[in-house]
């Protein structure tokens, strides 16, 4: 059997709607849902592994309700922002409720700076450092820093299966790689890239993410078999048809891509 990727959230920081803004988009996600948008979140359904959840932002809660999770045993951590571990107390709770032991991996600063943040997550929840590397059923997995423009850095995970050698990458929040940030997004399957906007025109000392023009660059120079752009703002709009390669695509809650196709 294949593992399957589940995008849970495909949202910026702010998610969609953003609760100040009236625009198209937000409308549009208030009114039918086309573009409404939790923190962005992954869930791997591996037949080895099991379920493994990446990220745990604010809308972990109506992220597992609306997918119909009730519960998730694994979860990985790209970077210790709100927006990808503001769940974590939630989970935590959850674990505690169920008297069960949740495990996070995340890079050991990322581990410092979530335990400094929610102390009291230790009780319930095992982090385990990812730095060296670690495998997850038959996937060996990796990760990484990588630049995160004005919100200083976060990290990308890289997956390789150690029997069929399918390999992917998650890179939610980041901009602007370095030939060194870039190097482990060589020769893959699939990418799963962040893109919060089209063309974002704030100042770049102000960005941190990259943006589609940007993205759409960079696969040009690593050239993944496919890729799939989540972290996606209030700019995207998903009613709309949007010009992009036959192997790219954007992330909707609830897409699934099998992992190992192709
Ligand atoms: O030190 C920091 C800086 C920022 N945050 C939160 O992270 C996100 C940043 O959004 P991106 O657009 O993905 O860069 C936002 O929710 C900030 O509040 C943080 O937690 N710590």
């Amino acid at each position: 059997m294949t593992a399957t990727l589940r995008f849970l959230g495909t949202g910026d920081a702010m998610g969609v709607p953003r609760v100040y803004c009236d625009c198209a988009v937000c409308t549009e996600a208030r009114a039918t849902g086309v573009n409404r948008r939790f923190r962005s979140a992954v869930l791997i359904d591996d037949p080895e592994a099991g379920h493994i959840m990446i990220d745990c932002g604010p809308d972990w809660g109506r992220m597992m309700e609306t997918a119909g999770l009730r519960f998730a045993e694994r979860m990985l951590l790209t970077h210790g922002h709100y927006d990808h571990i503001g769940g974590l107390p939630e989970w935590a709770d959850a674990c505690r409720w169920q008297e069960r032991r949740g495990v996070a991996y995340a890079p050991e600063v990322t581990i410092a700076e979530v335990t400094a943040r929610f102390p009291w997550l230790s009780r319930t929840i095992e982090f385990r450092p990812a730095d060296g590397g670690f495998r997850l059923g038959g996937w060996n997995v990796r990760a990484w820093r990588v630049n995160h423009g004005h919100n200083g850095y976060a990290h990308a995970y890289r997956f390789d299966h150690a029997e069929t050698g399918w390999s992917w990458a998650y890179c939610p929040d980041a901009i602007g790689l370095s030939e060194a940030e870039k190097a482990p997004l060589a020769g893959l399957d699939l990418l799963v890239l962040g893109t919060s906007f089209w063309h974002e025109t704030i100042p770049y000392e102000r960005r941190s993410v990259h943006d589609v023009v940007e993205a759409l660059e960079l696969l040009r120079e690593l050239k993944p078999r496919a890729a799939v752009f989540t972290h996606l703002s209030h700019d995207i709009d998903l009613t709309r048809r949007y010009e992009l390669p036959e192997s790219v695509r954007f992330a909707e809650t609830g897409l699934r891509i099998r992992l190992g196709d192709g």
